[in-house]
C-alpha cells in the first residue's frame, strides 16, 4: 500500500480544527563543535527570513560551541538554547559511524515543551519556500521524508545488498528470503514533531537499551517513532542522492527544502571535485544557498533597525503633524531664577 502522503491532507485544507488556544510553534535546529557548521546555519536563519516564515528558529547548540558563534546566531534572531550532549550505552559507540555520535544529542529537543509542535531542521538545510504549513498537520504523528537507500554510506545494510530502495520498491521487490520488509525508514535531517516530557524521558530510557547502529540517532528515531511515522514528500527534505539515484521522484523546481547531505555538498566547503558535485544541478542548489548567505538584506540587525527607523520617522510625522495642526501650544516653564 502506497503510504500515506500527510502533507497533502495538509495542502488540500483536510485538516482537523485548529485548537482554540494557538499553539506556539517554532524551527529547531543542532549545532555542536566550534566548527563551520555555524554558517550552515546562519544560511538557515536567512533562508526562513527570506521566505517571510511566521515562526522563530531555535538552536540546540552543544556546550563546545564557542561564544563568538553564539554570537553571530544570537545577531541572527536565533534563539539559542544549550543543551547537554546526549552519548549512547557506554562503551558501545564503536557500532555507530564515529561522526554522527554526537548527534544522538539531538534528541534533547524533546524537551523544549515550550512549544506544541516544532520543526527539526539539520544545519545543512536550506529553506528556499515557505513551509509554515506544515505546522498545521495532525498533531500525534512524527512527520519526515522517506531516505534513499542507493548510496554507498548504506554498504553496510541488507537493503544495499538486496539492491532494494523504498524510493523504487517495484524496480527491486524485497524477497522473503530476507525476512520481513523493513518498515519505511526516514531521513532525520528534517521532522515535524511535538515537544513532550514523557516522550523526552522514554526516548532517553530506551536509548540506554538500544546498542548503537551505523546511523545513530536517526536509525534510533525511526525505530522509536516507526507506529506513528507519516512520509511527507521530498519537496519538504530533497536529500540531494535523490537527483542522481531516483530523478524520476523529483521535480527539481517544486523543492521546497534541500538538504546538503551528500558527500562534497555542504555549501561553505564545496569544492565540485567529489563524486557528483559537478553537476549542473548541484551547482545551482550550492549558488542558490550561497546567494542567501551573502544577501545582507537578510541580516537580522539590519531588518530590524530598518523597521525600527520606518516606525521613528512615522512617529515624527505624526508628531509634525499634530504640531502644524496646533494641538501643541509650547508653555514656557517659569524661569528658574
Ligand atoms: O560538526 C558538526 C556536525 C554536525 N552538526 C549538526 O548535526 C547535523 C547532522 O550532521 P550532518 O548534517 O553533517 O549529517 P548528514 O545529514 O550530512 O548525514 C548537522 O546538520 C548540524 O546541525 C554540527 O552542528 N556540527
Ligand atoms: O546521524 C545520522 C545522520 O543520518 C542522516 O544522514 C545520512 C542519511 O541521509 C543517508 O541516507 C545518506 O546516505 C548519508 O549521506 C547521510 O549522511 C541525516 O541526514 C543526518 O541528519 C543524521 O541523522
Ligand atoms: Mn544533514
Amino acid at each position: 500500500m502506497a503510504p500515506v502522503i500527510a502533507a497533502d491532507a495538509a495542502a488540500n485544507g483536510v485538516m482537523k480544527p485548529k485548537p482554540k488556544s494557538q499553539p506556539s510553534c517554532a524551527y529547531v535546529t543542532f549545532l555542536a563543535g566550534n566548527g563551520d557548521y555555524v554558517k550552515g546555519v546562519v544560511g538557515l536563519a536567512k533562508g526562513m527570513r527570506k521566505v517571510k516564515s511566521k515562526y522563530p528558529l531555535v538552536v540546540a547548540m552543544l556546550p563546545d560551541v564557542p561564544e563568538d558563534h553564539r554570537k553571530i546566531l544570537v545577531d541572527q534572531g536565533c534563539i539559542v538554547r544549550e543543551i547537554e550532549p546526549v552519548y549512547p550505552p557506554e562503551n558501545q559507540t564503536q557500532f555507530a559511524m564515529a561522526y554522527y555520535v554526537i548527534n544522538y544529542s539531538k534528541l534533547r529537543i524533546w524537551e523544549f515543551v515550550e512549544y506544541s509542535k516544532m520543526i527539526y531542521l539539520d544545519g545543512d538545510i536550506e529553506v528556499f519556500d515557505n513551509i509554515d504549513h506544515l505546522f498545521d498537520l495532525p498533531s500525534g504523528f512524527f512527520y519526515a521524508v522517506m531516505d534513499c537507500f542507493c548510496e554507498k554510506t548504506w554498504s553496510h545494510t541488507p537493503q544495499y545488498e538486496i539492491g532494494f530502495c523504498q524510493q523504487c520498491p517495484d524496480k527491486v521487490q524485497w524477497p522473503d528470503h530476507a525476512g520481513p520488509k523493513p518498515p519505511l525508514y526516514f531521513n532525520a535531517g528534517m521532522f515535524v514533531y511535538e515537544p513532550n516530557l514523557d516522550t523526552y524521558y522514554d526516548l532517553l530510557e530506551t536509548l540506554k537499551i538500544t546498542p548503537p547502529t551505523p546511523f545513530a540517532e536517526q536509525d534510533f528515531l525511526n525505530m522509536y517513532f516507526k507506529d506513528i511515522y507519516k512520509p511527507i514528500p521530498n519537496v519538504y527534505n530533497l536529500v540531494l542522492a535523490m537527483l542522481w539515484r531516483h530523478p524520476e521522484n523529483v521535480e527539481l523546481e517544486k523543492v521546497k527544502v534541500v538538504h546538503y547531505c551528500a558527500a562534497g555538498s555542504k555549501p561553505w566547503r564545496y569544492t565540485g571535485k567529489e563524486e557528483n558535485m559537478d553537476r549542473d544541478d548541484i551547482k545551482m542548489l550550492v549558488k542558490g544557498w550561497w546567494d542567501i548567505y551573502d544577501d545582507k538584506t537578510l541580516d537580522y540587525k539590519k531588518i530590524v533597525a530598518r523597521d525600527e527607523v520606518a516606525k521613528q520617522t512615522k512617529w515624527d510625522r505624526f508628531l509634525a503633524a499634530l504640531t502644524d495642526a496646533g494641538a501643541f501650544r509650547f508653555i514656557t516653564a517659569p524661569s528658574a531664577a
